[in-house]
Order: structure tokens, then C-alpha cells, then sequence
């Protein structure tokens, strides 16, 4: 267990720029941590009266009868309960966050697609009106999933709060900083690390160095884990150490505000007088974090063979059918290369599941060019795809000697469903018409005679 005290500055100013974001080591752990000397009860969760006049509150995360190993919530010790924080519901509109079932009849998905990174906007777009929707997948209201997003955002959220009723969210940031003033404490976060945003948690984003962009993919299904490692055993890829969870931090701010509740697709909003950040001291196992994708130690062939990418599974989210999964995350980062007499690049594929990649930086071994930084590709359920000419002619050619795949950093969101591309896909999203050129030149070698060719 942990405990950290830090107090934060979040309580004085109005903004919480050029506040300390602490964090504690773990994935999933049982923590504990106040941003106050003695706000959280100790031996008990609900004494009669809390100390500094605190509210408890429970975030559940999983229905209270969950398997123990599974079952995640959050005891909350905050200024005001939640439910002080919500009156009338208004529906809002923004148009760009789309949700499954999203099947637009006038938009083909069947097909391998790659696009440019989506430029940024002139205008001013927030977390919330910067989100634009890729791709859906599953549906939302049997909480089965997921939706791939790409975020602009140039402004920071003023005295307007955020939650999903909806999903989880996984940021993978590709530009810029963005810090994500929460419930239960601060993440800063930037290019080369990722976050977890928990459904039902509130919070706030603001800018720290714009203009930002990067990915989402947002989980309408069950929590993201770490994958078992199997042989590999009780060492690398993703080790729980290196997931950072915020120390507790708050605001005690009046000032007339905003919270938009996400909610099976639906956008509503409710005026606050407060800022509902106001979470004290907390303890629990239901909780953001971050993780420095260079922590992850990949591990693959070291003789012979192009291993399955799922060896590069950072997180899991379960479908409830063993091994496949509602969505992996996969990471495909800096590594040697030294399989002897081995076709190294991916191979040539068809796959039941859907794969959505993006690209952080560099250079991808399968696409050398045309799959950029900020750029995104998608192949469909059981839609072939491999390596473009020019991969396989230089890979098929090369001298085996060792080799370093240096400034390389390209993940997938892959899921066991379809997933359906929105009208902004398809239409206003920089799509590359001549993608599927990149393999028409592939050369037919056989002739009927043995030997390499
Ligand atoms: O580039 C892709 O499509 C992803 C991918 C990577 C890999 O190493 C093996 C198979 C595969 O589909
Ligand atoms: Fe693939």
C-alpha cells in the first residue's frame, strides 16, 4: 500500500498551472493518499462524522459483487458529495464525438485505409470539441467496443469539467502537453506516454503546450489490465511499477461552472457553483494513471521468425471470450532485430480481429514511407494487408547482420470487432486515396523453378 501526502496548490489558485504533479508507483494497487494531514479515516470508511467536514463517497468501478481479483472501487472524502454537483441535465451537441452502433449507410469501412495526421484547426477547440471520432466499434449500451478518436486541442478547459458515463479512455499523445486536473489528483502528460482515464471520472483538461494532438481510443467494455506474460514470466513488457497514479490534490474553488456528462453517446450538460474537483483525501484501486511507453521492454525472436505482434501487448481489455480481446494495445517501439535467414518485417496477413494504428514517431518496418507521424491506417476484420513493396524488396534483400530499428514508435488499438469509419473519416480527414497502390507493384517471382528468388 501506498501513502503519500502532498498539498497542493490546486487549492489556491484558479487554474492549477504551475502546480507539482506527484504520483505513486503501481498498477492497480490499493492506494492511499491526502492532499491534508488526517482527511482520511483510518480503519474504516464511513466514520459518523469525517474529519474537516469531509463527504465520503464511493466511485465504483465494477458492480460490487465483481471476483475480488477484478472488483475495483474508490473511497472519495471530498468537500461536497457529487450529487450536489448535478441539477438539470441540458443536451448538447458535439457532432465530432461519435459513439457505436455508428453504421452510416453512405460510408464504406470495408477496405485498408491510411491518412494523414489531421492538421490542426485554426479555431479554438477544447478536450471536448477538439475530440473528432475515427472509428466505432460494438456498442456502447451492452458496454461492448470501442471507438478510436483523434484530439486537437488548443485551448484549455476554463471552470468546465468532463466525464464518460460511457467508456474508459486511453490518451496517446503525439504533439504537445496536456494536463489532466482530475478527481483524485494531476497527470501531466506528453508525447511518448499514455493515460487512463477511468469512466466516471471528473476532470478538467488544460493546455500546457500546444498545439496538441494524439490519439484516444475510448473502452466501452471492461478495464484495460495488463496482459499475462505466460513463459515469459514475471518480467518485462509492461511492468506495474512504471504506472503512475496521481496523489491526491483539490480545489476549493466557487465559481459558476460546467460538467458535460458523456452518456451512451449522449453529450449533457449541468451548472455547477463549484469546482467539483474538490476530492481531499482518497483511497482505493479505481484510478487514473499514466506510463512512459519507453519503460516497456519488448521482448521477441532472438534466433529465427517474426513472432505474433501480440508479444507487444502493453494492455488488454477482456471481451469475456478468453484471449480475445475487446481491444489490445500494442506497442511497437525501438528494438533489435537479429533473427537469422528471417523475412523480419510483419508478414502478409488476414486477421479476424480489426487493427487501428496510429504513429507516434519515426518509422514504421512495414510501411517505410507514407505512414507518418500523427498518421493513423486501418485494417479491417479479415482484410489482407502486409508490408508495401518497398519493405518487402529491402527486407527480403537485406544483409542479416544485427540491426537496430531506431526512432520508431507506432501502436495499434486492435479489436475482435469491426470497426466502422465516421463521415470525418471518411470525408474531411486527410485520407490517402492511392494507399493500397503502395502493394499494387508487388512482383509476381514464381516461375515454376526452386531456389530463392
Ligand atoms: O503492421 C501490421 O499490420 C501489424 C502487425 C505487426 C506485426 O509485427 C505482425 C503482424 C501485424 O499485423
Ligand atoms: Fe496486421
Amino acid at each position: 500500500m501506498n501513502k503519500q501526502t502532498l498539498i497542493s496548490g490546486m487549492q489556491q489558485a484558479s487554474t492549477s498551472v504551475g502546480t507539482l504533479a506527484g504520483y505513486m508507483p503501481g498498477f492497480g494497487n490499493d492506494f492511499e493518499t491526502e492532499a491534508l494531514p488526517d482527511a482520511l479515516p483510518q480503519g474504516m470508511n464511513s466514520p459518523q462524522k469525517a474529519n474537516y467536514g469531509l463527504y465520503g463517497e464511493q466511485l465504483s468501478g465494477t458492480a460490487f459483487t465483481a471476483p475480488s481479483h477484478q472488483n475495483e472501487r474508490t473511497w472519495c472524502y471530498r468537500i461536497r458529495p457529487s450529487v450536489k454537483h448535478t441539477h438539470r441535465f441540458e443536451r448538447i451537441d458535439l457532432p465530432y464525438w461519435k459513439t457505436a452502433p455508428h453504421v452510416q449507410n453512405d460510408v464504406t469501412s470495408l477496405g485498408q485505409y491510411r491518412w494523414d495526421p489531421v492538421p490542426h484547426s485554426d479555431q479554438d477547440l477544447t478536450w471536448l470539441t477538439g475530440m473528432r471520432t475515427m472509428t466505432t466499434a460494438g456498442d456502447v449500451n451492452t458496454q461492448v467496443g470501442m471507438a478510436s478518436h483523434i484530439y486537437l486541442v488548443t485551448k484549455s478547459m476554463e471552470d468546465a469539467y468532463f466525464y464518460s458515463a460511457d467508456s474508459e479512455l486511453l490518451v496517446v499523445p503525439q504533439e504537445g502537453r496536456l494536463r489532466f486536473c482530475t478527481e483524485l489528483g494531476i497527470i501531466d502528460l506528453e508525447p511518448k506516454e499514455i493515460a487512463i482515464l477511468p469512466r466516471g471520472l471528473v476532470y478538467r483538461v488544460e493546455v500546457l503546450e500546444g498545439p496538441a494532438r494524439g490519439f484516444v481510443c475510448e473502452n466501452y467494455g471492461q478495464k484495460f489490465e495488463l496482459p499475462g506474460r505466460g513463459p515469459i514470466g514475471a518480467n518485462c513488457m509492461a511492468n506495474p511499477r512504471d504506472f503512475k497514479t496521481p496523489v491526491a490534490a483539490y480545489e476549493d474553488r466557487d465559481a459558476p461552472s460546467t460538467v458535460t456528462v458523456k452518456w451512451c453517446g449522449q453529450f449533457h450538460e449541468t451548472k455547477i457553483g463549484h469546482s467539483p474537483l474538490d476530492v481531499v483525501a482518497w483511497h482505493g484501486n479505481y484510478a487514473p494513471c499514466k506510463y512512459d511507453l519507453r519503460t516497456y521492454c519488448p521482448v521477441g525472436a532472438i534466433l529465427f521468425d517474426h513472432p505474433d505482434p501480440s508479444i507487444f501487448t502493453v494492455l488488454t481489455a477482456p471481451s469475456g471470450q478468453e484471449g480475445t480481446a475487446n481491444i489490445d494495445f500494442v506497442l511497437f517501439r525501438e528494438r533489435w532485430m537479429v533473427a537469422e535467414d528471417t523475412f523480419r518485417p510483419p508478414w502478409y496477413h488476414k486477421n479476424v480481429m480489426s487493427e487501428l494504428m496510429g504513429n507516434i514517431y519515426g518509422q514504421y518496418d512495414a510501411k517505410p514511407k507514407g505512414f507518418i507521424p500523427g498518421g493513423m491506417s486501418l485494417h479491417n476484420m479479415m482484410l489482407p494487408h502486409g508490408p508495401d513493396r518497398n519493405a518487402f524488396e529491402g527486407a527480403s534483400n537485406a544483409d542479416l547482420k544485427a540491426e537496430k530499428l531506431d526512432n520508431t514508435m507506432s501502436f495499434m488499438f486492435e479489436t475482435r470487432f469491426p470497426q466502422h469509419l465516421t463521415q470525418f473519416a471518411a470525408g474531411e480527414a486527410p485520407l490517402q486515396d492511392d494507399y493500397i497502390d503502395c502493394w499494387a507493384d508487388i512482383e509476381k517471382k514464381f516461375d515454376g523453378t526452386p531456389g530463392k528468388k
